[in-house]
C-alpha cells in the first residue's frame, strides 16, 4: 500500500441507511463537492480552533464553487462536545437558512466530527454530512460508522444519534501538523483494531514502535487502512450496535469512566489504552485470556508511549461511572474481553472481587 495511492473502503448501508466510502490518500478535497451533493445550496464547515486556516480555506473554496458556505469554529477537543456548542451550531445553521437539502462538513479530530455529525443528525431531524477527519483517531474510528454525539456531566457520549456520513475523506497530509501526543493517542484505537480483529496491525507496530509514532513511518497508510477496514466490516453488518458492534468498545468501559473522572481533559485514546490494559487483565483473571496475549497489551501500548495505569484510589468512582456505560443492562455491568487474540466476546456481570483484582494490576 503506497501513501500516494487513493484507497476506497466501502461501508455497506444497513438499517435503512445509504452506503458510503471512506477514501484514504492525499489531495482528496476535490471529492468534497460530489459528496455534498447536487441539491445542497448551503454548506456549513464545522472546524476546531486549531484548524481555523483549513476551515476558512475550505469555506472559500466551496464559496468559489457557488455554495453559500459558512465556517463554524468550535473549541478544540472535548470542549466542543457539549450541548452549548451544539446549540451554537444550530443557531448558525438557523441564521444561514439551512434547509433539508443543505449539508454539514465536519473537519477535525473525533471530537469535531462527533459534534458535526450530531448537529447534522439533529438539524431538521437529519441533514446530509461529510466527515473530513484530520487525526489518526478520527480517520480509523470516529469518522466511520455513524456514531455521533456529545458528552454530558453524567458521562461520555450519553447523548447522540446513529447518523452515517455521505462519505469520509482521510487526507494523510493532515497528520503532518498533528502534535505527537494526539498522534499517539490515535494509536490506541489502531491497537484496539489489532487485538479485536487484525493482529497484523500489532506485528507492524511491534516491528518498529518508534516509527509507528509518526506519520512518516513506513506503515502509516497500511495501519490506517487496516484499522478502517476492521471498523467498516463491523458497522456494515451492525450499525446500531445490536450485537457485533460492541466489540469496537474494547477498553472503553473503563476508558470512558476515566475520561469522565478527568472531566474530559484526558485524550480519549489515552483513557482507552488504560481501559484495554484493564480489559486484558480482566480477561486473564476471568480465565478467558492466555498470559501471552494479556502481556502483549502492556508491551505494545507501552512501546508507543500510551499509558497503562490510573489512580488506584479512584476505583469506587470509576465503578460508579461505569454503571452508565451504554453496554450496561439494568444493574448488569458488561465488558468486552478477549477469549484469545482477535476473539472478542462479552463478559457479563463479573464478580466484583475479580473486577477489583483486575484494577489492582492497573491502579498506581
Ligand atoms: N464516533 C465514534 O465512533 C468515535 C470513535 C472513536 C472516538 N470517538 C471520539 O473521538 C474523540 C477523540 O478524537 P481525537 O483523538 O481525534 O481528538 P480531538 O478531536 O479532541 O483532537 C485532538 C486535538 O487535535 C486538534 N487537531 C485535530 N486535527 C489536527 C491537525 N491535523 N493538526 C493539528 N491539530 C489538530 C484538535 O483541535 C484537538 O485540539 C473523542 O471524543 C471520542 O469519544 C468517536
Ligand atoms: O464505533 C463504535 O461502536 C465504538 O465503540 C468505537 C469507539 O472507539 C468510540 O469511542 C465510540 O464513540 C464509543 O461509543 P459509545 O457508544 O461507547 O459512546
Ligand atoms: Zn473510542
Amino acid at each position: 500500500m503506497s501513501n500516494e495511492a487513493v484507497t476506497r473502503i466501502h461501508v455497506a448501508g444497513t438499517a435503512g441507511t445509504e452506503p458510503y466510502d471512506v477514501l484514504v490518500g492525499r489531495q482528496l478535497l476535490g471529492e468534497l463537492a460530489g459528496l455534498i451533493g447536487e441539491k445542497a445550496q448551503r454548506v456549513a464547515i464545522v472546524h476546531p480552533e486549531a484548524l481555523a486556516e483549513t476551515g476558512e480555506a475550505l469555506r472559500a473554496d466551496l464559496a468559489g464553487q457557488g455554495y453559500e458556505a459558512v465556517a463554524i469554529q468550535v473549541p478544540n477537543a472535548e470542549e466542543a462536545k457539549t450541548a452549548e456548542v451544539a446549540a451554537y451550531c444550530w443557531k448558525a445553521l438557523g441564521q444561514s437558512g439551512f434547509t433539508r437539502t443543505d449539508a454539514v462538513v465536519g473537519v477535525g479530530g473525533g471530537a469535531t466530527t462527533d459534534l458535526a455529525g450530531f448537529v447534522a443528525a439533529t438539524w431538521l431531524r437529519g441533514v446530509r454530512w461529510v466527515a473530513v477527519p484530520t487525526t489518526v483517531l478520527g480517520m480509523v474510528d470516529a469518522a466511520v460508522g455513524g456514531k455521533t454525539g456529545i458528552n454530558t456531566a453524567e458521562g461520555k457520549n450519553l447523548v447522540g444519534a446513529f447518523h452515517p456520513p455521505a462519505g469520509v475523506l482521510c487526507d494523510l497530509a493532515a497528520l503532518d501538523s498533528l502534535p505527537v501526543h494526539d498522534y499517539v493517542s490515535g494509536l490506541a484505537e489502531v491497537i484496539k483494531a489489532g487485538f479485536i480483529a487484525d493482529p497484523v496491525i500489532l506485528d507492524l507496530i511491534e516491528s518498529d514502535p518508534e516509527a509507528a509514532r509518526t506519520p512518516a513511518g513506513p506503515h502509516t497508510a497500511e495501519l490506517i487502512e487496516r484499522s478502517i477496514r476492521v471498523k467498516a466490516d463491523v458497522v456494515s453488518s451492525d450499525l446500531k450496535e445490536s450485537g457485533l458492534r460492541e466489540i469496537l468498545n474494547y477498553g472503553h468501559t473503563l476508558g470512558h469512566a476515566i475520561e469522565k473522572n478527568e472531566r474530559y481533559k484526558w485524550r480519549h485514546g489515552a483513557a482507552v489504552a488504560v481501559g484495554m490494559h484493564f480489559a486484558a487483565e480482566l480477561g486473564r483473571l476471568a480465565g478467558r485470556l492466555d498470559d501471552a496475549t494479556a502481556d502483549r497489551h502492556r508491551t505494545v501500548l507501552e512501546s508507543v508511549g500510551l499509558p497503562l495505569a490510573y489512580r488506584y484510589d479512584q476505583w469506587p468512582k470509576l465503578l460508579e461511572n461505569m454503571k452508565v456505560d451504554k453496554k450496561s443492562r439494568g444493574n448488569l455491568l458488561r465488558f468486552v474481553v478477549l477469549d484469545g487474540l482477535a476473539k472478542p466476546t462479552v463478559l457479563e456481570g463479573p464478580d466484583p472481587a475479580v473486577l477489583l483484582a483486575a484494577y489492582g494490576e492497573v491502579g498506581e
